[in-house]
């Protein structure tokens, strides 16, 4: 940041954090309790016209972003070359590997989850394959290694509708129909509640969502449609589905010990500091718990408290960065910006 902007901040005494955001994001995210109480602490949330340069809005004490493209990335490229002890939340080259959902998961398995030894929690993710074209859906040597029913989900996990369109696939001559590219994830029986954890900076926050009712042999065997489409479950409020209703309200709650170990080991793995990871906990073996889903800047309002905890991490942003002025200090929030 330029002197005179810096001096200007120390006169004032007060921090921008500038926001660029779709505009669906930026109503649910930036909600007035947010603002105002932001403000109280002493920042300001500024929006970000991503039509005009960077360079002419600002000054900025950090960047907040969910926008993509291409000429996004270059105003974001310019303004981290100009301003390279500002923050930017986050790097577009982290944030691109959630954007594809092998690449996505494969992060899982680069983690250390230690905990001493004596936990008897287990993590992975569940088997899959990925399909590039119609002529492997019908290669019996990669379909055959996957047990039914399976989930397709788009490859690309870039925030339009479709990459959110999946189907529950019952046998293999539901697959016809599928639209590769695609991954075949094996679905994994969880007694229909999902566990979405959210991760802000070293703040962690786990809450249960309802989810995909199991699929019994019976009902493999009933489903004569081979298929069912849906998409972005975990937000409706209700199903039609006839199935029995999950207990989320009795469902346990993974141990939050064990589900931080993972956030923070995601976190440093992936160099993010905004995402929400999606686990499930496998009926079969009670304490096995598995990765299906990580997203880049989720719906944070929906998370309790969700205004105290974005501030404090933009202050501990504006103020580590401000307290030394410099880029090689060892806070987190320097570090993934490197
Ligand atoms: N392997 C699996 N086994 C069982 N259920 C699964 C599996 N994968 C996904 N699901 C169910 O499907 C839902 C959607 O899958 P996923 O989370 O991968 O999609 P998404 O569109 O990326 O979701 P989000 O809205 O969280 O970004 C999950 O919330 C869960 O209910
Ligand atoms: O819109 P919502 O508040 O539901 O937030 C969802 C968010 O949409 P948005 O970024 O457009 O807001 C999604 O982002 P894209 O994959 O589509 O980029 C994804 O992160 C979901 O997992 C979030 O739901 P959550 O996991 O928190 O339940
Ligand atoms: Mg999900
Ligand atoms: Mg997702």
């Amino acid at each position: 940041m330029a002197a005179a902007e810096e001096e200007s901040r120390l006169c004032s005494g007060r921090f921008s954090i500038g926001y660029a955001l779709a505009p669906k994001k930026q109503q649910s995210f930036i909600q007035p309790s947010l603002v105002s109480l932001a403000r109280a602490r002493g920042i300001d949330l500024v929006p970000i016209d991503p039509s005009l340069p960077l360079s002419h809005q600002g000054p900025f004490h950090c960047v907040l972003h969910k926008l993509y493209g291409d000429e996004w990335r270059a105003q974001l490229d310019a303004f981290a070359a100009r301003n390279p002890s500002v923050p930017v939340v986050d790097r577009p080259a982290a944030i691109d590997r959630l954007h594809n959902r092998i690449s996505m998961l494969q992060v899982v398995s680069e983690i250390d989850v230690g905990g001493g030894g004596d936990r008897s929690e287990t993590f992975g993710i569940p088997s899959q394959v990925v399909v590039y074209d119609a002529a492997a859906l019908a290669n019996s040597t990669l379909v055959g290694a996957l047990r039914f029913p399976v989930i397709a989900k788009p490859l690309v996990a870039d925030g339009s509708a479709k990459s959110h369109k999946m189907a529950l696939v019952f046998h293999r001559e539901g697959l016809r129909k599928l639209k590769p590219p695609l991954v075949l994830q094996e679905f994994v029986n969880h007694g229909g509640v999902i566990f979405k954890v959210y991760v802000v900076g070293d703040h962690v926050q786990c809450v249960k969502r309802r989810s995909l009712p199991d699929v019994s042999e019976e009902g493999l065997e009933r489903n004569a449609e081979g298929s069912v489409s849906f998409s972005q479950i975990s937000n409706m409020t209700t199903t039609k589905d006839s199935m029995e209703e999950p207990l989320l309200e009795e469902a346990e709650m993974p141990p939050l010990s064990f589900v931080a170990e993972i956030a923070r080991g995601l976190g440093r793995a992936l160099g993010l500091h905004l995402f929400n990871f999606d686990v499930i906990r496998d009926v079969r073996v009670g304490n096995r718990y598995l990765v299906i889903d990580i997203n880049y800047f989720p719906g944070y309002a929906k998370m309790p408290g969700y205004e105290e905890v974005l501030t404090d991490f933009f202050w501990k942003i504006v103020h580590e960065q401000n307290k030394d002025g410099a880029d090689d200090k060892e806070s987190s929030v320097g570090d993934a910006e490197k």
